[in-house]
């Protein structure tokens, strides 16, 4: 990875029992000048930090999210499908509210965000998200129980319909289509098809937007995570560019 300064302290928590592993990644990887490994949630807040960042899964967002914001932290979340709980995104809110804490969400694998935000305010007509990712992406979720994914000589559609539905569905896979949908201001208007297609060795996510200000589309071809092929390594960057730009004057 490529990051300027480092940052100052940087504290992981992680499950009880995975301290060990979590050591090893910090000490291979110098992300900050210093930095602790917690396996409670308890210490993990006493050591008081700035902003948390999850990049966990759904659970995280649920078992962990309130106590952060209600402490008075700003909470950055990866994953965002989470929020397709509309009760579970109200109490994200209320504790943030009751923190004086933000709830970020960062755009993750996909980018034209920041333009389809600014294209909800001149009112949007059409908003759709594609995501094709290779079969092997799709081993181990649901889609297992619509097709045969090692039998695929073709791209399928094996889903097709809200984002609500696509990210509580696929907590691994269709977080884009929670943050497309967060930004366009409806879980339930944006249009999702979610496809598996032998012929690709990417991640390939779509955006298309008919609004008052602009039509556009944008398409990312995200290189997997070797350690994990549901996730495109531009995640991750998203959020070290929001933890960084937390440190820098000038934020972009
Ligand atoms: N917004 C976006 O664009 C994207 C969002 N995502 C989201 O990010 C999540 C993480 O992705 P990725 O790193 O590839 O996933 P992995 O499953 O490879 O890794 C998740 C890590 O988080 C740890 N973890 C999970 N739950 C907890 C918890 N409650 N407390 C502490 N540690 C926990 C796991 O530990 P252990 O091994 O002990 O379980 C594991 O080390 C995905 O599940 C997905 O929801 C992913 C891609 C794109
Ligand atoms: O990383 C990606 O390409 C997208 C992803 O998994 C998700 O939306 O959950």
């Amino acid at each position: 990875a490529h990051l300027p300064a480092p940052l100052e302290h940087v504290t992981i928590l992680v499950r009880p029992g995975s301290e060990a592993k979590a050591e090893a990644l910090l000490a291979a990887h110098r992300v900050a000048e210093a930095s602790t490994v917690r396996g409670d949630i308890a210490g993990f807040l006493a050591d008081a930090p700035d902003v948390v960042a999850e990049c966990a899964g759904h659970g995280a967002v649920r078992d962990h999210g309130e106590a952060v914001l209600r402490g008075g932290c700003d909470l950055v979340v990866i994953a965002i499908g989470a929020l397709a709980d509309a009760d579970l995104h109200a109490r994200l809110e209320a504790a943030a509210r009751a923190g004086g804490a933000k709830l970020v969400l960062p755009p993750g694998a996909v980018g034209g965000i920041d333009a389809l935000g600014a294209a909800r305010l001149s009112g949007l007509e059409e908003v759709t998200y594609l995501g094709r990712k290779p079969p092997r992406a799709w081993k181990g979720t649901s889609a297992e129980t619509r097709l045969d994914l090692d039998a695929l000589t073709e791209p399928t559609v094996f889903y097709e319909g809200t984002a609500r539905e696509a990210a509580r569905d696929y907590p691994q896979n269709a977080n884009v289509a929670a943050t497309v949908a967060l930004a366009a201001g409806g879980f339930d208007t944006v249009r999702v098809r979610l496809i598996a297609d032998p012929g690709i060795t990417r991640n390939v996510h779509e955006v298309a937007v008919r609004s008052g200000c602009a039509d556009f589309t944008i398409r990312l071809e995200g290189r997997p995570s070797p350690a994990n092929p549901k996730t495109s390594l531009t995640a991750g960057y998203s959020v070290a560019r929001e933890l960084l730009n937390r440190a820098s004057a000038t934020v972009i």
